[in-house]
C-alpha cells in the first residue's frame, strides 16, 4: 500500500503527476523538492504536495515511492546519488524522461544490488509551457505512458505504480529503453529540432522583411509552436539521443534533397503525391488521442482582491466579444497575491484581451 511519496521536480510533469496522485487518493502524503525554491511553494499553494522538503535527500526511509521529473541529465545525477542513501526496503522509483536507454542504463550501473525497483517512465503528453503554473492534473488523459522496467522489476510492482497514476487516465504500454528511444526520435525529439530550424530560418531573414513576424500566420504558429519549449530541457535530450537522431538528420537530409529535386525541375506528379501521400498519413493520426494539452493561451492579470472582482473582468471581456475557455484565481506567492489566469482559445483572442483591460481598467497584465 502506498502511503508516502516523493518527488523530485515539480515543474509540468512533476507537478501534474502530483495533482492527479492526489486527485487519486488525497491521503497519499506527498513530499516534494525542487531546486527551485518558487516552484516548490508554488506547488505546496495549490495543493499538489503535502509538504516541501528543504534537500533533495531528507529522510527517505518511510517512502514508498519516489518520482524523478528533472530533465534528463538530472535524473541521472540524482540517481547516481540515490544509490548511497537510506531508502526503504523495496521502494519503487521510477522518472517521467523523454530519453529512455542512458537513464534506465545509469539505474542498472548504480542501483544494481540494491533492492531498489527501478521502472523507468515517459507519459508521452506534455506542453511547451514549463513550471508547476502550466500544471493539470489531466494533463496525461488518454495520452500513451510508457514504462521500462527494470530485470528485477514483478508484474506486481507495475500494478503499484499504475495504480497510484490510475487517475492520470493514461494507457500505459511496456517498451524496450532502445525502441522507446528510436520512437520518440521520430515522433517527438527530430520534429522539436525540425521547428527549432524553421524558427532559427525566419529569424534569418527577419532584418530583409520587417513584416515577417507579424506576417506569420496560423501555419507558421501551428508547425512550431513547440519551439517555445524549454531549452534546457531539449539540449539534454537531444544529447541523450545522439544515435537515433544522427541517422534522423541522414534520413531528413535526403528527403529534403528528393522534394528539392521535385522542386528544382517542376515535377508536378510527384509533388502532388508527395503531398497527397503525407495528407493520406497525417489524416490517420487517432484523433481522440492526446498527445499534448489542447493549444491554450494564458493571460495574467494582477487584481485587487475584492468581491466581485472576476465578473468586472469578465464584464470587460464581455463588451468586446472576447472568450475565455477558463478562468482562475492563483493564490501564490505574496508579491503576486491575487493574480488572475485568463485562459483563450488563440493568441489573437489573448492579443484582444490585453487591449480590452488596458481600454478599461489600470490591471497590469503580463503572460509568463
Ligand atoms: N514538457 C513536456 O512536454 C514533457 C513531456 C513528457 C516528459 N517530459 C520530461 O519531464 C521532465 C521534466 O520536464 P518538465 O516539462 O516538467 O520541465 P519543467 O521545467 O516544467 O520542470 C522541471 C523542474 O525540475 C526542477 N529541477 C531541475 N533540476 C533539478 C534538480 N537537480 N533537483 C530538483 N529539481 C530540479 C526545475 O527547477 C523545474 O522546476 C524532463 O525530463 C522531460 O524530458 C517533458
Ligand atoms: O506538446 C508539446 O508541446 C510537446 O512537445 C509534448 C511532447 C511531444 O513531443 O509530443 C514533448 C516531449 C515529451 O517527451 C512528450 C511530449
Amino acid at each position: 500500500m502506498v502511503k508516502n511519496i516523493y518527488i523530485i521536480g515539480l515543474g509540468l510533469i512533476g507537478g501534474s503527476l502530483a495533482l492527479s496522485i492526489k486527485r487519486k487518493d488525497p491521503t497519499i502524503h506527498i513530499m516534494g523538492y525542487d531546486l527551485n525554491g518558487d516552484q516548490a511553494s508554488l506547488a505546496k499553494k495549490l495543493g499538489a504536495i503535502d509538504e516541501i522538503s528543504p534537500t533533495l535527500f531528507p529522510n527517505l526511509s518511510a517512502v514508498d515511492m519516489i518520482f524523478i521529473s528533472t530533465p534528463v541529465q538530472q535524473t541521472i545525477n540524482i540517481i547516481e546519488q540515490l544509490q548511497s542513501i537510506e531508502l526503504k526496503q523495496g521502494v519503487i522509483i521510477t522518472d517521467v524522461g523523454s530519453t529512455k536507454v542512458k537513464i534506465v542504463e545509469s539505474a542498472k550501473k548504480y542501483l544494481n544490488g540494491t533492492t531498489i525497483k527501478f521502472i523507468g517512465g515517459h507519459p508521452m503528453a506534455g506542453s511547451h509551457k514549463s513550471g508547476i503554473l502550466a500544471a493539470k492534473s489531466q494533463l496525461f488523459e488518454n495520452a500513451f505512458y510508457i514504462l521500462t522496467p527494470s530485470e528485477n522489476v514483478t508484474a506486481q510492482d507495475l500494478t503499484c505504480l499504475t495504480n497510484v497514476l490510475e487517475e492520470t487516465r493514461a494507457n500505459f504500454v511496456e517498451m524496450s529503453p532502445e525502441e522507446h528511444d528510436k520512437v520518440t526520435g521520430i515522433i517527438s525529439h527530430f520534429p522539436h529540432i525540425v521547428a527549432a530550424s524553421l524558427v532559427s530560418q525566419a529569424e534569418k531573414h527577419e532584418d530583409q522583411f520587417p513584416l515577417l513576424k507579424r506576417l506569420a500566420a496560423g501555419g507558421f504558429r501551428d508547425v512550431t509552436r513547440i519551439a517555445s519549449s524549454n531549452p534546457a530541457m531539449w539540449r539534454d535530450i537531444l544529447l541523450h539521443n545522439k544515435g537515433p537522431l544522427l541517422h534522423l538528420f541522414d534520413e531528413w537530409i535526403a528527403e529534403m534533397e528528393r522534394i528539392k529535386s521535385f522542386v528544382a525541375n517542376s515535377e508536378s506528379d510527384n509533388l502532388y503525391s508527395y503531398f497527397d501521400q503525407a495528407k493520406q498519413f497525417r489524416d490517420e493520426l487517432p484523433k481522440k488521442q492526446r498527445g499534448a494539452i489542447p493549444s491554450f493561451y494564458d493571460l495574467f492579470v494582477d487584481v485587487p482582491d475584492y468581491p466581485g472582482i472576476i465578473s468586472e473582468i469578465t464584464g470587460y471581456l464581455a463588451k468586446e466579444e472576447i472568450s475565455l475557455t477558463n478562468i482562475r484565481i492563483i493564490e501564490t506567492r505574496e508579491e503576486i497575491y491575487g493574480v488572475l489566469r485568463l485562459s483563450f482559445q488563440t493568441d489573437h483572442d489573448r492579443e484582444l484581451a490585453i487591449d480590452c483591460i488596458r481600454k478599461y481598467s489600470n490591471y497590469e497584465t503580463f503572460i509568463i
